[in-house]
């Protein structure tokens, strides 16, 4: 037995610890060491109403640790108390239970067994898909969890007959009551927008409930107050669903690439944006029209604006950032462009030069501080993200060990979605059962302390550049601008001339990276030449390789 990590229980009585032993319940316990069969706890091993128990993996170390559980976990031990009518305090009770297992090196945790039970808010694509994947999953959760969940409100505008709940689960449009409520350790905040979901979230955390969210505005625009609250009230703030739909890709960052330096991550993060890129350029679709099929497929943010304009990506690159740099959320220092400008000129063009405009969110670290840009990119064709296609989102992370890793899946719709709202349940179920307190072991922005590292300024980045200008017919006006680029210090990797339109042509050029400002500075000099008309395009070009 020594050495064993491991203690397990069945929660219908009979419990069984793997090994040389164990058995309680009906049965007396059974050829363990001889300090386990003293009298004293054996009396008290026997007496074990087992079904209000559940023993798990060593999680405490010391015998002054299993004190401080114990203690801090009083409301437990009082059940027990009523339930065996033992007399004597508290401490006494637990350490005749924990004393043969720690003769035996097992450490025993008392738990209760009832359900962890939940609170939906909001029934939309997000929450409506939560609450058919809890059902439809139950079983499966269970067998992960170990333990039943169980929904016991659901938090509405309207009253929604329509969804044939069952009448064990209450519906409020009160959502500051609901979470108040003493029948709920989960809030599962589905409904979006800042308020009132911010007033309703702090007071869920106030209330010590652990709280699961999709919403990215809120936590990238207020995240810093509410995981701080959560911190104060030993409470988790759990936000998977928030980025990039059903991809794991907050825990990738925060749990599976801990060891790494993150250098820099790219991804397409807006599952409509896509859509809508892939459907115009694959089938000539017009813009409006393929937006409306994404809020009809529940893809798009309740304001459309949101995910169009670039909004919605710069809140989950804010999020993504936070995490891969351990850096307080900073939305309002993203620089951000949506994809209205987007022509079909320019994807045209882009192609023919061996590249494919893709909607990016660039978070890069340098030694002069951190990029964190939003903007419709030309990556190289051949590269995976410029085949990350319709609703699909995918994430490339560079980071200094492991290299290049890349996460590609579903980044929006309710099943999607769904996937990482439940995922995040789990999480906390699991930590309710083995933490002493539900709070996690895992910092929620993946660092213990975050550090006030300095954010570019747009002027500040540096990036590749594909430039679109309308020139007259003329001799010298490509010298006059391939003269300006290069006395500003900027580097030509490719031009182009385009077959005449409206009698003027179409420059195409493309540079190496360059600081912006010294692209803004090129792009004035060469807008001001009198044979250059209309606005030059420009969109940013990331090559994606180092
Ligand atoms: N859709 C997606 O693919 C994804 C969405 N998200 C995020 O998930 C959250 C929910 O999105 P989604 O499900 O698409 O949105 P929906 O608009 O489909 O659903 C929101 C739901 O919340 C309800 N609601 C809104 N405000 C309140 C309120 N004050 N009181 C009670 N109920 C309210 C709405 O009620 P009513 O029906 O009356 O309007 C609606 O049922 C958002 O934060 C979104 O950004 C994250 C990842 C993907
Ligand atoms: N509107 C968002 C939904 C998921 O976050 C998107 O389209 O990506």
């Amino acid at each position: 037995m020594e050495g064993m990590s491991s203690v397990y229980a069945t929660s219908d009585g009979k419990f069984l610890i793997q090994g040389d032993v164990i058995r309680l319940g009906g049965d007396k316990l059974s050829s363990i060491g001889d300090k386990i069969q003293a009298a004293e706890n054996k009396k008290y091993l026997a007496d074990l109403n087992i079904k209000d128990l559940l023993v798990y993996p060593a999680q405490v170390k010391s015998r002054l640790k299993v004190l401080k559980y114990v203690i801090s976990h009083g409301h437990v031990v009082n059940n027990l108390y009523r339930r065996w009518k033992v007399s004597g305090v508290v401490q006494t009770v637990v350490l005749h239970l924990i004393k043969p297992l720690l003769v035996l090196r097992f450490h025993l945790q008392v738990c209760d067994v009832k359900p962890v039970r939940l609170a939906i808010l909001g029934l939309g694509t997000v929450g409506g898909g939560a609450l058919k994947l809890l059902q439809e999953n139950a079983a499966e959760i269970r067998r992960r969890t170990g333990r039943e969940i169980e929904i016991t409100h659901v938090g509405t505008r309207r009253p929604r007959p329509d969804l044939n709940l069952p009448a064990s689960i209450k519906q409020s449009a009160d959502l500051l009551d609901i979470v108040r409520q003493p029948d709920v350790d989960v809030v599962v905040e589905v409904m979006g927008g800042i308020h009132p979901a911010y007033e309703v979230m702090m007071e869920a955390i106030k209330h010590g409930k652990q709280v699961v969210t999709a919403n990215k505005a809120l936590l990238a625009e207020h995240g810093n107050e509410l995981f701080k609250a959560a911190d104060d009230h030993h409470v988790q703030v759990a936000f998977e669903a928030a980025v990039a739909g059903g991809i794991p890709i907050i825990k990738v960052i925060r749990e599976g690439l801990a060891a790494n330096k993150i250098e820099w991550l790219a991804g397409i993060i807006n599952g409509t944006g896509n859509f809508i890129l892939t459907e115009m350029s694959e089938k000539g679709r017009a813009f409006a029209d393929v937006l409306k099929e994404a809020q009809e497929l529940g893809y798009a943010e309740a304001d459309p604006t949101f995910d169009v304009e670039g909004i919605d990506a710069a809140h989950k690159l804010t999020i993504l950032a936070s995490c891969a740099f351990g850096i307080p959320l900073q939305f309002d220092k993203v620089y951000t462009e949506g994809i209205t400008k987007i022509t079909a000129q320019d994807v045209k063009y882009a192609e023919e030069l061996g590249y494919k405009i893709k909607h990016l969110g660039i978070a890069r670290r340098s030694s002069k501080g951190i990029e964190l840009r939003v903007h419709p990119t030309l990556i190289p064709e051949e590269e995976l993200l410029a085949n990350v296609n319709g609703v699909k989102n995918a994430v490339l992370v560079q980071a200094n060990a492991v290299g290049p890793t890349l996460y590609y899946g579903a980044g929006a719709g309710a099943g999607p979605t769904a996937s990482a709202v439940v995922a995040d349940v789990v999480d906390i179920v699991r930590d309710i059962i083995y933490t002493e307190d539900g709070s996690g072991t895992i910092p929620q922005l993946a660092f213990e302390a975050l550090s006030d590292l300095h954010i570019l300024s747009s002027d500040e980045m540096t990036t590749g550049y594909y430039l679109r200008l309308n020139a007259e017919d003329q001799t010298g006006v490509l010298a006059d601008v391939t003269t300006i680029l290069s006395r500003t210090g900027i580097s030509i990797d490719a031009i182009m001339q385009q077959p005449r339109l409206k009698d003027l042509i179409p420059i195409v050029i493309l540079t190496d990276p360059i600081v912006e400002s010294k692209m803004n500075e090129a792009i004035a000099q060469i807008q001001a030449l009198p044979a250059i008309h209309g606005e030059i395009v420009r969109i940013r070009l990331e090559l994606l390789d180092n």
